[in-house]
C-alpha cells in the first residue's frame, strides 16, 4: 500500500507544497551540484596521473630518498590555500581536505607510516594525525618522543609526531637527532596557525635528513649549558622558542632551540645572549629546519 497516497491531507496552516518553478530551480540546482561533484572527482583523477609522471621524474633525477614528502612545497601550498579561501564552507574544511589529498598523494608515491608521541595525551595527538595525514597513511602511537625517533631512524620513510613544546617528564628527547644521520625535525604543524584550529597542537615533525625541499626559515639546535637562569631565559625571548630540560648536574640545561633566521637571530646572537647572561654553552647540534610559522587571522 501507498503510505504517502494514504497519509491525510495536511491540516490547513501546515507548509504548503514549494512551487513547481521551485522544485524546478532545486532540481536544476541539483545537477549543478553532480556537475560540479564529478567535475571534482575528475579533478583528482586528473591530479593522480600528474603524480605518476612526477614519481617517474623524481626517479629520474634520483631525487627520491626514502620519504616523498617535501615540507617546503606543502608550507606554501597550505598558505596559499588558505589565504586565497573565501565563501560559507569553513576554513577548517578546506585546509583539512588538502591536508589529507597532499598527504595521500604523498603516501602513493611512498608508502609511510606516522609515527606519534602519545605521552601527552592521546586523543589531541591522534586527531592532530588524522587532520594532517587522513586515514589511508597508518598511524602508530608511542608512549615518548624516544620511541618515535628509533622508529623513525630504523624505517625506510616514515614520519614522526613529537609535541613542540615542553611536555612534562619528556626529558631532552631531541639529543636522539643530534647525529649526522640521525633523524631529524623537518617541518612544525599546522603549517597554518590561527586560535581556533580543530588540530592545533604544536608538533615537529621528524624524518630521516631531507636531501630535496628542506626548508630553513627557522633553524633547530640541540644546545648544552651550563649555568642556565633566568635571565638568560629573558634574554632568549625575542631570539628564539626554548624547550629547556635538566640535563647532567645542577645547573646544567639540554635545550631545543628554535631559531627564526633573520636581522636580529641567528645561532651566533643565540649563543652571544647565552654568554652575556652568564651561561657556558658546551655543544650545539643542528637538529632540524622548518618554515617560518604562519598565522591566520580572520581578517587576513
Ligand atoms: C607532489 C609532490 O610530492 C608530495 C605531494 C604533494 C602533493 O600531492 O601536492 C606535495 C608535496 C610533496 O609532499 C612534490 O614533490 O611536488
Amino acid at each position: 500500500m501507498d503510505k504517502i497516497a494514504n497519509a491525510p491531507a495536511a491540516p490547513s496552516g501546515a507548509i504548503s507544497p514549494a512551487p513547481a518553478d521551485a522544485v524546478a530551480d532545486l532540481g536544476v540546482l541539483r545537477e549543478e551540484i553532480d556537475r560540479i561533484d564529478a567535475a571534482m572527482h575528475a579533478l583528482l583523477i586528473e591530479r593522480s596521473q600528474i603524480i605518476d609522471r612526477l614519481v617517474a621524474v623524481k626517479r629520474a633525477r634520483g631525487a627520491e630518498s626514502g620519504s616523498a614528502f617535501r615540507p617546503a612545497r606543502e608550507a606554501s601550498m597550505m598558505r596559499r590555500i588558505v589565504d586565497r579561501h573565501r565563501g560559507i564552507l569553513p576554513l577548517d574544511t578546506v585546509e583539512g581536505i588538502w591536508r589529507v589529498i597532499i598527504s595521500t598523494f604523498t603516501y602513493v608515491q611512498a608508502p609511510y607510516a606516522v609515527h606519534a608521541d602519545l605521552a601527552s595525551g592521546e586523543p589531541a595527538m591522534r586527531d592532530t594525525s588524522r587532520f594532517h595525514f587522513g586515514f589511508t597513511v597508518p598511524f602508530i602511537g608511542h608512549m615518548g618522543a624516544g620511541g618515535v625517533v628509533s622508529a623513525v631512524a630504523r624505517s625506510r620513510g616514515d614520519l614522526g609526531l613529537v609535541p613542540a613544546f615542553a611536555a612534562p617528564g619528556a626529558g631532552a628527547w631531541w639529543t636522539a637527532l643530534e647525529g649526522e644521520h640521525a633523524p631529524k625535525i623537518i617541518a612544525r604543524l599546522p603549517f597554518v596557525e590561527r586560535a581556533d584550529h580543530p588540530a592545533g597542537l604544536p608538533v615537529f615533525c621528524i624524518a630521516h635528513p631531507v636531501t630535496d625541499g628542506a626548508v630553513t626559515e627557522v633553524e633547530v639546535w640541540s644546545l648544552h649549558v651550563s649555568g642556565w637562569n633566568g635571565q638568560a631565559a629573558r634574554a632568549l625571548a625575542p631570539l628564539a622558542e626554548i624547550v629547556a630540560v635538566p640535563d647532567r648536574g645542577l645547573d646544567g640545561a639540554a635545550l631545543l632551540a628554535s631559531i627564526p633566521l633573520d636581522a636580529e637571530a641567528s645561532l651566533d646572537t643565540v649563543l652571544a645572549a647565552l654568554r652575556a647572561s652568564g651561561v657556558s654553552v658546551r655543544a650545539a647540534a643542528l637538529v632540524g629546519s622548518h618554515a617560518s610559522r604562519y598565522t591566520h587571522t580572520p581578517q587576513g
